[in-house]
């Protein structure tokens, strides 16, 4: 389905991370097709590749490069790609990320450092370079952070995600503030469930074959997320639509974070 005009985002440039796969994927497509030129990237550049082909034959104008978000002077190369590629930056989608379930009195120090490294750090690495040329242009921009919708109510197995996501958070928040005189929106947004082949090799796979449906059961919408969802969300706070919304942390997981609601019912 198609919510927004094919212009929306006609002449915006935006950067996808973990654009390859899953909702990153799903997100990029659905800025391209708002009208947004688009570098997608991922650590695998086989499958940015061969999401850039997908996306090219759909008419959306698409780079792909690999970058480990965790390298600094990667992430410099990925935003220096950009400028030369389309001239300017005015998106960035910080979604690459993700964690392996453990109990936390299992997580070793090193387990503990990858997850906080990969999703903490690394998102502070792009935000910086991509804000640097925001700055720079004198044009402003828009960040959305792909978080969890557990972020305050904590999450049983994935300490270190629920950590370095709050922290993604707190950094959100202040960059919002700090960065607000640039006209540098910052936002985030809570997936619920959304079924992603990444999620189901590290969560599903680890925690059992009916993970999804017991999920599904505490969802009041009865449902898990379909992932063009998510693109729209995430294209609307991209767009001048947003303009007003900044430091701001937007649940969409069916209810899923109400809880079950009160037993007692007066009616
Ligand atoms: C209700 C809603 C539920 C929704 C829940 C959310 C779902 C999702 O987030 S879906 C996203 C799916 N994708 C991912 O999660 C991607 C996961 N992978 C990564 O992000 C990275 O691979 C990493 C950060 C987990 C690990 O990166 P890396 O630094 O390359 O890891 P190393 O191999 O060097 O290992 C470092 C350290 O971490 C331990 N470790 C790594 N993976 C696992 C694992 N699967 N299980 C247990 N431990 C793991 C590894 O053992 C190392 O520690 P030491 O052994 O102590 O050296
Ligand atoms: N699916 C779900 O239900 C939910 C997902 N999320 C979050 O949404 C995001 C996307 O998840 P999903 O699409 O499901 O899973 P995927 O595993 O498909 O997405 C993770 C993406 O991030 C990329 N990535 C990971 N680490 C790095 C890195 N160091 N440098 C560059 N790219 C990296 C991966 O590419 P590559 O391996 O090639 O580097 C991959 O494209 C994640 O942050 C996840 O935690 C949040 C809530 C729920």
């Amino acid at each position: 389905m198609k919510i927004f005009s094919e212009h929306l985002l006609r002449e915006k440039v935006a950067i996808v991370t973990g654009g390859g796969t899953g909702i990153g994927k799903q997100i990029a497509q659905e800025l391209g097709r708002s009208g947004a030129k688009l570098v997608i990237t991922g650590r695998r550049k086989e499958v940015v590749e061969a999401t850039m082909q997908e996306f090219l034959a759909l008419g959306i104008e698409t780079r792909a490069i690999s970058t480990d978000i965790r390298e600094p002077q990667q992430v410099q190369r990925l935003v220096d790609y950009t400028v030369e590629s389309f001239g300017r930056i005015d998106i960035l989608v910080n979604n690459a990320g993700g964690q392996f379930p453990k109990k936390s009195e299992e997580i070793s120090p090193n387990g503990w450092n990858a997850v906080i490294h990969n999703n903490l750090n690394g998102t502070f690495y792009v935000t910086q370079a991509v804000a640097k040329q925001f700055i720079k242009q004198g044009t402003g921009g828009a960040i959305t952070n792909i978080l969890v919708s557990f972020l305050h109510r904590g999450a049983p197995g994935i300490a270190h995600s629920v950590a370095a996501r709050n922290g993604i958070y707190g950094m959100m928040r202040t960059l919002a503030l700090e960065w607000a005189k640039h006209n540098i929106r910052i936002n985030g947004i809570g997936p619920g469930l959304f079924v992603t082949e990444g999620m189901q090799e590290e969560m599903a796979s680890a925690a059992g074959a009916h993970f999804i449906e017991q999920v599904t059961q505490d969802v009041p919408l009865g449902r898990t997320g379909k992932l063009e969802e998510l693109g729209w969300l995430v294209t609307y706070l991209s767009s001048p639509a947003a303009e007003y919304i900044t430091g701001e942390f937007i649940i969409i997981d069916g209810g899923n974070s109400l809880g079950r609601g009160l037993t007692f019912v007066p009616y």
